[in-house]
């Protein structure tokens, strides 16, 4: 069920646009400085002097500061005036038309993509395409500056179709949009114009290895979005890597070796699933920046300047990825850290105009959040005074003697009795909260989720979720379950073993509580939103891709066959795994919640059927993947659509029309339908494990990898 709820980022914001702005602070500072010096001069201007409406009035100048702040944010994200050009522009930006591209205005991007799906714009496709046409052969002339025999460019000749003719080195992999560029070994000794590449906003792979190219690798690299391959690996590169690489959330292999690379790297843990990260042969130097260890395969920063502890790399690498760093230490090179030393800290990148700003920022927050904190003691004050709390049949109400504009503005629990307890319950079982160790929350109090705001957020077949947000800001979702039959004791346990087991894409619960009345279980909040959302959502012409949609499958399949792995011993199986369950972190990675509420999972057998309801629930979500189509019935409808199109052999019919138009290669897609018809068969005992399944999709993910990579 998906309703309600506060509107969650699209999918523009979250994967590319969000991600540009490293020190939000920025922004914030100058904003604040404009909210207070306001909310001064307006209180000054109107000679008031008491304390409370001074306090209120400021009140609503922050609040209308925050409203600025977000418009400013979103400003930020954009364009934005201050945010000078950290390191020299190498490449001109030359074709206007396609500088719009480059604003980071989410409507024009918006709009621009659209027009590359195929068949929509006819006549705006094709002008984008000479555009991209144009920009590939300034890429080109670009990269072969100063060499006579690379005239004629290679056939790349804006009078031609780069997918339908000889240009060499690119490949559009049967689709009508540029998908590779591969152009190792060309003698190319000029230097990388990002900015025109990325014109060409469908390119996966981007190979320029072996040359000699020079200069910098440009901040427009950001612009390549969907980009999975960069490899820049043996040439005569200089420069720090810019911040932008981290934008590239599709990436999975970077290859940055033998160049004269310098300065640190940015943070490298903002890209999820890096597969291969190769940078040894440079003089890059710094700390070694957080990676995701957890999914990298391939990697070394041998032969550079790094310094500091080596990050702990999850027993995945040996001393050679390490090798000749003096100023490295730790055990995997036998080297003992001091133990007194802290890890180098990274350099400010931040311009002393950007520096103040971020100081005035720190200074003004601390003031408002002292504001904050006065007007909240003088209202407390206030409404011990004037309000009575009354206690009638067990549950809490406030009633003001003299209601009026002021108090109600501070009555934020709006929401509250919906997930209120009765006030005799709160009183005596707050010691059966269970809070569980994680970085979330350390010292929750039954009283303080009573006390938050809570607001609800779906009501599904197991009970009703909250979003509810403490008094130290962090935000959780409450799940109310109805129905669980089983006792707090069997509760506790089964969640700590679910706690135990640990896997990084499943969402543990922070604490719980179960008495007689109440059964509740505590998450941390997920600003991204779930699957669900993104598939069904409204999308703002954003696109879902075949690539990511690989991934998610993937992602979830391991995660599944991990946890059934762990937990068929206790007979734990998720129970009810759905698009809503399946919620995106903040580093936008499929993560599976709710595992293990369902909990008639007693006997042996009840078990063995709730792990082959898993499979089943796993295999609609691939449907929806696939289909892009919404779920009714328990998924029993669209399995029973997808059966009646398959059988009457009108296979791509079932596929999204978006990875049709994306060229997506309906073979694989076919294979991804077939592990889904093998998960929802009929019979529980046909269908596959949940490490079969993975396998099958990691197969087809290689393939998909190995169709990308493969040299023409
Ligand atoms: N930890 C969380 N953070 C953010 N959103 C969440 C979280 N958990 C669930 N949601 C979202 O809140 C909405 C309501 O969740 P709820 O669990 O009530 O729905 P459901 O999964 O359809 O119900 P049920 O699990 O009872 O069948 C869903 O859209 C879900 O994706």
């Amino acid at each position: 069920m998906e309703k309600m709820g506060t509107a969650e980022p699209n999918f523009e914001q979250l994967f590319e646009e969000k991600k540009r702005v490293r020190n939000p602070f920025v922004p914030v500072g100058a904003l604040m400085t404009a909210g207070v010096l306001t909310a001064g001069l307006i209180s000054f201007r109107r000679g008031n002097s008491q304390l409370g409406q001074v306090l209120m009035r400021a009140r609503v100048v922050v609040q209308g500061a925050t409203v600025a702040l977000m418009v400013g944010t979103a400003f930020y994200y954009g364009d934005n005036p201050w945010k000078k050009p950290r390191r020299p522009q190498t490449v001109e930006k030359v074709f206007a038309t396609n500088n719009k591209h480059d604003t980071g205005n989410a409507n024009v991007i918006a709009s621009t993509r659209s027009q590359q799906i195929p068949g929509i714009i006819g006549s705006t496709r094709s002008s984008e395409d000479e555009n991209v046409r144009k920009a590939l052969v300034q890429f080109m002339e670009k990269l072969s500056a100063g060499h006579e025999q690379n005239d004629q460019n290679r056939g790349w000749d804006i009078s031609s179709d780069p997918c339908n003719s000889t240009w060499k080195g690119v490949d559009c992999l049967g689709s009508q949009n540029v998908k590779r560029i591969v152009l190792n070994k060309f003698n190319l000794t000029g230097i990388f114009d990002a900015a025109s590449v990325c014109t060409a906003r469908s390119l996966l792979v981007l190979s320029l290895k072996e040359n000699n190219i020079s200069g910098f690798i440009p901040d427009e690299i950001g612009n390549c979005k969907r980009l999975s391959h960069l490899y820049v690996g043996g040439n005569r590169f200089t420069g720090d890597i810019p911040d932008t690489i981290s934008q590239l959330r599709n990436l999975k292999r970077l290859d940055i070796s033998n160049n004269y690379f310098s300065g640190e790297l940015p943070d490298m843990s903002r890209i999820p699933g890096l597969l291969t990260f190769f940078a040894e042969n440079n003089q890059l130097s710094g700390a070694i920046p957080d990676f995701d260890f957890y999914y990298l395969k391939e990697f070394s920063v041998a032969n550079n300047n790094f310094s500091g502890p080596i990050p702990d790399v999850k027993n995945k690498f040996g001393e050679d990825s390490f090798t000749g760093n003096p100023g490295l230490c730790g055990t995997l090179l036998s080297k003992a850290c001091p133990p007194s030393t802290p890890p180098p800290k990274k350099e400010s990148k931040h311009s002393s105009a950007d520096r103040f700003l971020i100081f005035s920022g720190y200074i003004l927050f601390a003031v408002v959040v002292l504001l904050l904190f006065a007007l909240y003691l003088f209202k407390k004050n206030k409404s011990k005074r004037e309000t009575v709390n009354v206690v009638k049949n067990g549950k809490v109400a406030n009633e003001s003697k003299e209601p009026s504009s002021n108090s109600s503005e501070f009555k934020t629990g709006g929401h509250r009795s919906q997930y209120s307890i009765t006030s005799a319950e709160a009183g005596t079982t707050s010691s059966s909260l269970v809070v569980l160790p994680s970085p979330v929350v350390n010292d929750l109090k039954f009283e303080d989720l009573l006390r938050a705001p809570a607001e609800l957020l779906g009501r599904g077949k197991h009970g009703s979720l909250y979003k509810v947000i403490l008094d130290n800001a962090t935000i959780l979702a409450v799940k109310r379950i109805k129905d669980l039959g089983i006792s707090a004791e069997e509760l506790k346990s089964r969640m700590q073993r679910i706690d135990h087991v640990k896997h990084p894409r499943v969402l543990p619960p922070v604490a719980f509580y179960c008495s007689k009345q109440e059964k509740l279980l505590v998450y941390a909040y997920q600003q991204n939103g779930s699957l669900f959302k993104l598939l069904h959502g409204s999308q703002n012409g954003q696109v879902f891709d075949w690539g990511s949609r690989l991934n998610v499958a993937a992602s979830i399949a391991e995660t599944l066959a991990y946890m059934h792995d762990q937990l068929q011993e206790d007979g734990i199986a998720h129970g009810n795994l759905k698009s809503t369950n399946i919620l995106f972190n903040n580093k936008m990675e499929p993560c599976i919640s709710e595992y293990g509420l369902k909990t008639d999972a007693l006997s042996r057998n009840v078990a063995y059927s709730t792990f082959k309801l898993d499979v089943y629930g796993f295999g609609v979500v691939l449907l929806e993947l696939l289909t892009g189509k919404l779920v009714q019935n328990n998924g029993f409808d669209l399995s029973s659509w997808v059966y009646s199109v398959v059988r009457e052999e009108w296979t791509a019919e079932v596929f999204d029309r978006d990875l049709i138009s994306e060229g997506a290669c309906e073979e694989r897609m076919v294979n991804l339908l077939l592990v889904a018809l093998k998960c929802i068969n009929p019979s529980p005992n046909e269908r596959p494990s949940t490490n079969r399944i993975s396998a099958m999709i990691n197969t087809i993910k290689e393939d998909q990898e190995r169709s990308i990579t493969t040299e023409p």
